[in-house]
C-alpha cells in the first residue's frame, strides 16, 4: 500500500470564490510544511484533505484512497485545527475517552490507547485536570491526543505554535517529529522557524498556487548570491526599508544591523552573506531573482 498522498490538478472554491488553483503535491512520511502568509489558503487546503470542503475539480489520495470516501478517510487522518476547543467542563482524560468512544474505537481498546497518547503528549500527570483550566501550550498538546487517538496514518496540524511560548513551542515540534516517524505528517504555518527544525520538505502557498515544492534546503539555496549584511546608522533603516526586501535587523541603539535581498549589488558597506531559510522564503514571496 502506498503510503502517500497524491494531490493533482486540486481546485477548491467557497462558492463563487476559488481560493485553490491547480495544486499538485505528492507527499511522503515524515514532516510536510505548508508555509505562506495569512490568507494563501493553507487552512482551506487542510480542510479539503480532512474532507470537511468538498473537491471543485481535481484528485485526492491518501494512501491510495480517494477523498470520496469520506468514511475510510476521515479513519485515516487526524486534525487539529487552527481554533481547537473541546469540552471545557470534563477531565482531560474524560474528553479523550470520549472522542475515542465518537471514532468508533472498540471500546477493549479505550482506557489503553488514551492513556498510551496522553504519555506521548506529556499530559498524563495532568489528566485529573478540567480542560478549561489547562495553558495554552497544554491545551495544544492534547489538540494533538485527540487527533492520533485512533493512530491515523496521516496527521494534519494547522498553525500548531501560534501564542506558544519558546519552550512549549520546542515541546510541541519535538512530539510532531517523533509521531512523523511513522506517519505522514502536515504542519501548516506562517512562521518559517517552525519548518526550519523540523520538516525536510515543504510548500508554499502564495494567493492560492503553489509557488514552491521541494526540500527546505533548494528553498534556502535559492536566495544564495543576493543576502547582504550591514550595519547601518539607524536614520538610513528607511531608506533601506523603502528600497530593499529586510530579511533581519537587530537593533544597537544608533546602529542597526541589518540583513537584506538584492540581486544586484548593493553599497559597499554590505557584504555578502549566508542565506537561511527565512531569506529563502521572502525571496520567493517578493520574488527577488535569487540564484536560481
Ligand atoms: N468560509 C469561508 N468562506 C469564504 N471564503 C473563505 C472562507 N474561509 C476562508 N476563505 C478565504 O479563503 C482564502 C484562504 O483562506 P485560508 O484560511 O485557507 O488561508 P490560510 O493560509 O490558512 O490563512 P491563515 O494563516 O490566516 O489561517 C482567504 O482569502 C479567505 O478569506
Amino acid at each position: 500500500m502506498s503510503e502517500k498522498i497524491i494531490i493533482e490538478n486540486l481546485n477548491v472554491a467557497y462558492g463563487r470564490n476559488q481560493v485553490l488553483f491547480d495544486i499538485n503535491i505528492e507527499i511522503g512520511k515524515g514532516m510536510f510544511g505548508l508555509l505562506g502568509r495569512n490568507g494563501a489558503g493553507k487552512s482551506t487546503l487542510m480542510k479539503t484533505l480532512v474532507t470537511l470542503l468538498p473537491v471543485k475539480s481535481g484528485k485526492i489520495e491518501i494512501c491510495n484512497v480517494p477523498i470520496s470516501n469520506r468514511r475510510k478517510i476521515r479513519s485515516m487522518v487526524g486534525y487539529l485545527p487552527q481554533d481547537f476547543n473541546m469540552y471545557p467542563n470534563m477531565t482531560v482524560v474524560e474528553a479523550l475517552e470520549y472522542l475515542a468512544i465518537l471514532s468508533e474505537m472498540e471500546p477493549t481498546e479505550i482506557k489503553g490507547r488514551t492513556k498510551k497518547v496522553l504519555e506521548l503528549v506529556n499530559l498524563w500527570k495532568d489528566r485529573k485536570l478540567k480542560v478549561k483550566a489547562l495553558s495554552g501550550g497544554m491545551k495544544r498538546r492534547l489538540g494533538i491526543a485527540q487527533a492520533i487517538v485512533h493512530d491515523p496514518k496521516v496527521l494534519i496540524v494547522d498553525e500548531p505554535t501560534a501564542g506558544l511560548d519558546p519552550e512549549e513551542r520546542i515541546r510541541f515540534r519535538n512530539i510532531l517529529a517523533n509521531l512523523a516517524e511513522d506517519k505522514i505528517v502536515i504542519l501548516s504555518t506562517h512562521i518559517v522557524g517552525d519548518i526550519e527544525s523540523t520538516c525536510n520538505h515543504l510548500a508554499v502557498l502564495n494567493h492560492g498556487h503553489i509557488l514552491f515544492n521541494g526540500e527546505v534546503n533548494d528553498l534556502v539555496e535559492g536566495a544564495r548570491g543576493c543576502t547582504y549584511r550591514a550595519n547601518i546608522p539607524k536614520e538610513k533603516l528607511h531608506e533601506y526599508q523603502n528600497r530593499y526586501v529586510l530579511t533581519s535587523q537587530q537593533d544597537y541603539g544608533d546602529y542597526v544591523d541589518i540583513k537584506l535581498l538584492s540581486k544586484d549589488k548593493v553599497e559597499e558597506e554590505f557584504v555578502p552573506c549566508e542565506p537561511n531559510i527565512e531569506d529563502g522564503y521572502l525571496n520567493l514571496l517578493y520574488d527577488v531573482g535569487g540564484a536560481k
